[in-house]
């Protein structure tokens, strides 16, 4: 606190009288009198230079307080002002909560943060439909929100009424960070456009001269020779499954694959796994209740934007790369069909196709095609690992369809129920986004006997959908017989929805689903997983979850077979 200049320690003048003189009686009630003042302003006396004076003194505590207003009284006004801010807010929570499904009472401000462990959201929302039903109201943060539970409350929501509940809702720990320009976290108009272009470019790569198919067998070749290298030896296998599956999408996007040595895939690949932990966990989950709170606030958040440029750096090389070599008659990838399309629309005013959309839904390719099929094979070995005896039936099936000495291919899949049955299972029972992304509202809805208002924050509890006991006989069990008929027959469960459902489902469906089978079965084929401990003591519950379910770090042995 700065003082005022009769105050200053430094001042040199003399005091021209001695107020510390006197009776003693009254010296110590001075003494008392000046203490006080100080303390009101924050000073100690011990800091009084020992000449000042008392005139001086009180002057300098006047100079300080500003005037007339005494503490006190910004005391009382500050308490009336928050009480009625809490008033204000309570009856407003009150006339929101009228008219919307229940839930647990939120405080003002702080929404549920209590109700709910940031640390496991999944865990904490199911626990909430015990209390509260299958759809209810859950403040994550000062506004109002619904979560809806179950197969049927997500399907008459996100199918049924496709085009209420299609638009995306705020996600602040992404849209901070990358802006609106995206395709994954805007709406009408400019979404159609981006996502109608990324899905035709994607299945043009994928019908093109190499499909799709070929490209994830030489990558899934790519990572055997590196499992080779091991030796046998104790790896945690979590940079090869990640720099693998982004060489799928890198190849797409930029046309080529990374060397695994490449700074570029490490950058990429590092930098979307950090921010996937964060986003996992109870960071994460502050941000997109709190997000201008957080900004203040130091913790792991504060490097996400490092993260992202680090994907924008390597994007824009790109770019300009593509820029300086583009052959509009033969596009090459992704990145060269969106150049074109800039071109194209050079006139349209509200075009969707402009430099930053570019760099933007790179990084939504990047980050969506990478990370959650990695997860999903990281975490699909370890419970392979747990339960071997299910690796051994899909082996079994997989050396009698396909043998030892050819790559396995999408078409081998109808042959093969089990492994089918089998995968599908683990992409149930790992859960690798339990909560989905979320939706909001288009226009003013009725659902379930509730009226909706437009703009409302729609959370689809997917992790819900698959422990569904309606339709999975032992929700809480690894069993591949979830998805198998009396017959061993493959069956299609619709209570499968990993990838969403509706208008916004999974713009990657088709290529993870492709990338699952082939890496599942390719590795399963030339490896044995073995754990470095006993398989009883192999704990699969997620070690964060949050945007994602973030399996336990773990180590294993990759033996050829
Ligand atoms: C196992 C792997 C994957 C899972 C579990 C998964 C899951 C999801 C889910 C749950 C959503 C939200 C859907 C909704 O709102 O209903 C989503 C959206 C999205 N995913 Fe995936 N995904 C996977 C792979 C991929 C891949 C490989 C790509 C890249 C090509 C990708 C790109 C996207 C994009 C761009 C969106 C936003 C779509 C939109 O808003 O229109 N995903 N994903």
């Amino acid at each position: 606190m700065e003082l005022c200049p009769s105050y200053s320690s430094q001042s040199s003048e003399k005091p021209t009288h001695n107020t510390w003189t006197g009776a003693p009686d009254q010296q110590w009630k001075r003494r008392a009198n000046v203490r006080w003042s100080l303390h009101t302003v924050g000073i100690s006396d011990n800091k009084l230079p020992s000449n000042i004076c008392c005139r001086k003194l009180r002057a300098c505590v006047r100079g300080i307080r500003g005037g007339n207003m005494d503490w006190y009284g910004t005391l009382v006004l500050t308490i009336i002002f928050c009480v009625l801010c809490i008033i204000m807010s309570s009856l407003k929570i009150l006339k929101e909560k009228a008219s919307l499904p229940p839930g647990p009472m939120p405080l003002p401000f702080i929404g549920n943060l209590l109700q709910i462990n940031t640390k496991d959201i999944g865990a904490s929302l199911m626990k909430l439909k015990d209390e509260y039903g299958l759809v209810y109201t859950l403040y994550l943060g000062p506004k109002p929100g619904i979560v809806l539970c179950g197969y049927d409350a997500v399907k008459e929501a996100l199918i049924d009424q496709s085009e209420v509940f299609g638009d995306r809702g705020d996600y602040p720990v992404f849209l901070n960070f990358i802006g609106e320009h995206d395709l994954a976290f805007t709406n009408g108009e400019r979404w159609k456009s981006l996502r109608r272009f990324a899905l035709l470019t994607l299945r043009n790569f994928g019908m093109g001269k190499r499909s799709l198919e070929e490209r994830i067998q030489e990558e899934a070749q790519f990572l055997m020779e590196e499992f080779k290298m091991t030796k046998g030896t104790p790896v945690n296998p979590t940079k090869y499954f990640a720099r693998t599956v982004s060489n799928v999408i890198c190849s797409i996007v930029f046309g080529n694959r990374f060397n695994y040595e490449d700074k570029r895939l490490l950058a990429i690949t590092e930098s979307i796994y950090n921010n996937f932990i964060v986003m996992s966990g109870t960071w994460g989950t502050l941000y997109n209740m709190y997000p201008k709170l957080m900004e203040h606030l130091p913790g792991p958040h504060k490097r996400m934007q490092k993260y992202f440029d680090m994907i924008y750096d390597i994007s824009a090389e790109s770019i300009k790369y593509h820029k300086d070599t583009l052959d509009p008659e033969n596009p090459r990838d992704y990145i060269d069909c969106f150049l074109i399309k800039i071109k194209e629309e050079t006139d349209n005013l509200d075009t969707a196709f402009y430099a930053k959309s570019l760099s933007r839904t790179i990084q939504n390719l990047l980050f969506g095609g990478t990370e959650t099929v990695s997860t999903n094979l990281r975490y699909g070995f370890l419970v392979l690992m747990k339960y071997p005896e299910v690796a051994e039936k899909m082996q079994e099936e997989i050396d009698r369809v396909i043998g030892k000495n050819r790559l396995p291919s999408v078409s081998d899949r109808s042959d093969m129920p089990y492994t089918d049955a089998a995968i599908h299972e683990l992409i149930r029972f790992c859960d690798v986004l339990p909560v989905s992304l979320p939706r909001c509202t288009s226009r003013d809805t009725f659902y379930r006997g509730y009226s909706i208002p437009k703009g409302t924050h729609v959370t689809p509890l997917l992790a819900s959908v698959h422990r569904d006991p309606k339709h999975y006989t032992q929700p809480e069990e690894f069993n591949p017989n979830h998805f198998l008929d009396d017959k061993g027959n493959f069956r299609k469960n619709d209570a499968h929805m990993p990838f969403g459902a509706g208008k916004r489902i999974c713009l990657g469906e088709s290529l993870a689903r492709m990338e699952l089978f082939l890496y599942f079965t390719s590795l399963l084929q030339n490896f044995n997983f073995k754990p470095v401990i006993p398989k009883e003591e192999i704990d699969l519950k997620p070690t964060g979850s949050g945007l994602g379910n973030v399996p336990p770090n773990y180590k294993c042995c990759i033996i050829p077979r």
